[in-house]
C-alpha cells in the first residue's frame, strides 16, 4: 500500500506530465491538423506565440521586420503565429479592409490597450457599427470644414511659440511641438475643452511620454494582457515604482475621466464654446445618440474618449514631423513647395484657408509623401471574415482566421512605389491623374469599415499646419540624422526611431 509519502511524490509528478501532454498535443494538433497548417511560416511561430513574443519583448518591436523577412523566404502570405495569418500583396488590401463585407477586429490585437468598450477595440462588425455611426457626423469633411477657424487659431498659437524659439534661438523639440498642436486641436474637439499643452514651455513632455509608454506597453500587454487588470488593482503609490510608465497612462485616464463627467453633468456647457463655436463634442453626440444607456456609462466614455485623444495625438504629430523633416533634408522639393505656397497665400502672415491649400498639387504632393514615409501605425493590422473564406491567390482562408497586413511593407513595394526610402513627392504630382490612382496604396488611414475616423480632420491639421509654417519661416534641421532620428527601427504600434534618437530639432533661420 503506497505511503503518504510516496502520494506526495505522484502529484508533482502526475502535473508535469499532465501539463507536457497538454503541451505536446497542442504543438502537434497547431504543426499537423489546424486549419492554418497548410499554410508556409516557420514552424516555431506555428507551434507557438512565444516566437513573435521574443521579437516583441525581448528584441523590442522587431516582429514587422522579421514578418517582412519571412515573406521573401515564403512567399506573399505566411503563417506568423499559431492563429495568425499575414500577406504582402498591396492588390489585397481593399479585399481584407473591405467596406462592403464584414470584418472582425482580432481580439489579440485590440487586448493590448485594455479599452475593450471603445469602438477602436471593438471586435464584433455589428457592434462597431452601432458604436461608430454617432461619431462619423462630428468627422465628416464639412464638419471638419467648419472647424477650419479653430484649427488656424491653434496654427497660430503655434507659429508664436516657433517665434520665441526664433528669438532664443533655441532649436525647436519638433514631435513635441507638434505633439502639443494636434492634441490641443483634438481636446478642443472633442472634450471642448483645450489642454493647452502648447502653452506650457517645455512643450508637456509628460504628455509626449505617455503616448510613447502607452503604445510601448503593447508589445507586452498583448502577450499578458491580464497583466492590465493586475496593475490596476495594485496602490498607485505601488503602481510608481513598478511600473512608472502605467502612472502616467492611469493619471491621463483619470483626468479624461473628470473632463467627461462633466460633459455628463453638463458643467462645462460654457467649455472654449463661446470662442470657438463647438456647441458639440463626441461624447454630446454619443449622449444624445439613440444608443442603448449601456453604451453611454461613463467608464465605456473614457475608454472612447482614451483613443479618440490619443488616436489623434501621436499620428498626426508624427506625420507632421516626419515631412517637415523630409522638407528639409532635401532642399530642392522644399524650394519647389515654397513657390507654390508664395503665389497661393500672397500674404505670408495670413491664415491659411484650407478651400485653397487642398487645392495644391505639390502640397498635396508633399502630404501624400509625409504620410506614406510615416506609415500611420508601424504595426499590422489584422482583419476576421467572420461568415465567409477569404480567397488569396490559390489559398483559401478558413472563416474567423485573422488576416494582417501592415503600411510598412504597402509603402515600401518597389514596384508601387520605386526608390521608396526616397521623398518624392513627384511620385504623386507628376501623375496624370495628380496620384489619385495611385492613392489605393496609400494606407495610413488603413481602409474600409474600420478605417481611421479622424483622417479628415488630421488632413485639414496637416495642410493648415505645413501651410503656415513652410510660407512664414525658413528652418534648419539641428542634429537630426535621419538613421538615428527618423527611420523606423522600432514597430511599437507607433512606428519609433531607433533607441538612441534625440529627436527631430529645428533652428529657425528667419
Ligand atoms: C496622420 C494622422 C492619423 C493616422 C495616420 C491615423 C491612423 C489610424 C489607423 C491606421 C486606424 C485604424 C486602426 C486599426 O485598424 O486598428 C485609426 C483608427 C482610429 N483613429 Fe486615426 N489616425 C490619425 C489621426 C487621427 C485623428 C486626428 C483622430 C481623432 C480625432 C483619430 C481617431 C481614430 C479613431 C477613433 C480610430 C478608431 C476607429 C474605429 O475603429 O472605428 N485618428 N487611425
Amino acid at each position: 500500500m503506497p505511503s503518504v509519502y510516496d502520494r506526495q511524490v505522484e502529484w508533482p509528478v502526475l502535473a508535469v506530465v499532465t501539463v507536457s501532454l497538454y503541451l505536446f498535443s497542442t504543438v502537434v494538433y497547431r504543426l499537423y491538423f489546424s486549419p492554418l497548417a497548410k499554410f508556409p511560416g516557420p514552424r516555431l511561430a506555428a507551434a507557438t506565440l512565444m516566437y513573435e513574443a521574443y521579437y516583441d519583448v525581448v528584441k523590442q518591436g522587431q516582429y514587422t521586420f522579421k514578418i517582412k523577412e519571412l515573406h521573401k523566404k515564403y512567399g506573399p502570405i505566411v503563417r506568423i503565429s499559431p492563429y495568425e495569418l499575414h500577406v504582402d500583396d498591396p492588390e489585397f488590401y481593399d479585399e481584407l479592409m473591405s467596406r462592403t463585407s464584414p470584418r472582425d477586429k482580432y481580439k489579440y490585437y485590440v487586448d493590448q490597450f485594455g479599452i475593450p468598450k471603445s469602438s477602436f477595440s471593438t471586435i464584433d462588425h455589428r457592434l462597431h457599427r452601432m458604436r461608430r455611426q454617432p461619431l462619423n457626423p462630428l468627422f465628416s469633411k464639412q464638419s471638419i470644414f467648419r472647424l477650419e477657424p479653430t484649427i488656424n487659431g491653434l496654427v497660430e498659437k503655434l507659429c508664436s511659440r516657433f517665434d520665441e524659439f526664433k528669438k532664443s534661438g533655441q532649436p525647436i523639440p519638433l514631435r513635441i511641438a507638434y505633439s502639443c498642436f494636434t492634441t490641443d486641436v483634438v481636446t478642443l474637439y472633442s472634450l471642448n475643452k483645450c489642454w493647452n499643452f502648447l502653452d506650457d514651455p517645455e512643450f508637456s513632455p509628460v504628455w509626449c511620454a505617455t503616448i510613447k509608454a502607452t503604445a510601448d506597453m503593447g508589445n507586452l500587454m498583448k502577450h499578458v494582457p491580464w497583466l492590465f487588470g493586475v496593475i490596476m488593482s495594485l496602490p498607485d503609490a505601488v503602481i510608481s515604482i513598478i511600473f512608472p510608465d502605467m502612472m502616467l497612462l492611469i493619471n491621463w485616464r483619470r483626468s479624461l475621466t473628470s473632463h467627461i463627467q462633466a460633459i455628463i453633468d453638463g458643467s462645462n456647457e460654457k467649455g472654449e464654446k463661446d470662442g470657438d463655436g463647438l456647441s458639440r463634442t463626441v461624447f454630446h453626440s454619443l449622449l444624445e445618440s439613440d444608443i442603448p444607456a449601456e453604451e453611454k456609462t461613463l467608464d465605456r466614455l473614457v475608454q472612447e474618449g482614451q483613443v479618440v485623444v490619443g488616436a489623434g495625438a501621436d499620428t498626426t504629430a508624427h506625420a507632421l514631423t516626419t515631412t517637415t523633416f523630409h522638407l528639409l533634408d532635401n532642399p530642392d522639393k522644399l524650394a519647389k513647395l515654397r513657390r507654390e505656397l508664395e503665389i497661393a497665400m500672397p500674404d505670408r502672415y495670413a491664415p491659411a484657408k484650407l478651400s485653397v491649400v487642398e487645392q495644391l498639387p505639390y502640397l498635396a504632393a508633399v502630404i501624400n509623401e509625409g504620410l506614406r514615409l510615416s506609415y500611420g501605425l508601424s504595426t499590422r493590422l489584422a482583419r476576421v471574415s467572420p461568415k465567409e473564406e477569404l480567397r488569396f491567390k490559390e489559398w483559401t482562408i478558413p472563416i474567423q482566421t485573422p488576416v494582417g497586413m501592415t503600411s510598412v511593407m504597402m509603402h515600401h513595394n518597389e514596384t508601387i512605389f520605386p526608390d521608396s526610402y526616397s521623398f518624392i513627392p513627384e511620385r504623386w504630382s507628376e501623375q496624370p491623374d495628380g496620384g489619385r490612382s495611385l492613392e489605393k496604396y496609400l494606407v495610413s488611414f488603413a481602409k474600409g469599415t474600420r478605417q481611421c475616423i479622424g483622417m479628415n480632420l488630421a488632413r485639414a491639421e496637416l495642410f493648415l499646419a505645413l501651410a503656415t509654417i513652410f510660407r512664414r519661416y525658413d528652418l534648419d534641421l539641428y542634429d537630426t540624422k535621419r538613421a538615428r532620428d527618423i527611420d523606423l527601427r522600432h514597430d511599437n504600434f507607433l512606428p519609433q526611431a531607433s533607441l538612441e534618437s534625440r529627436g527631430v530639432r529645428v533652428v529657425i533661420k528667419g
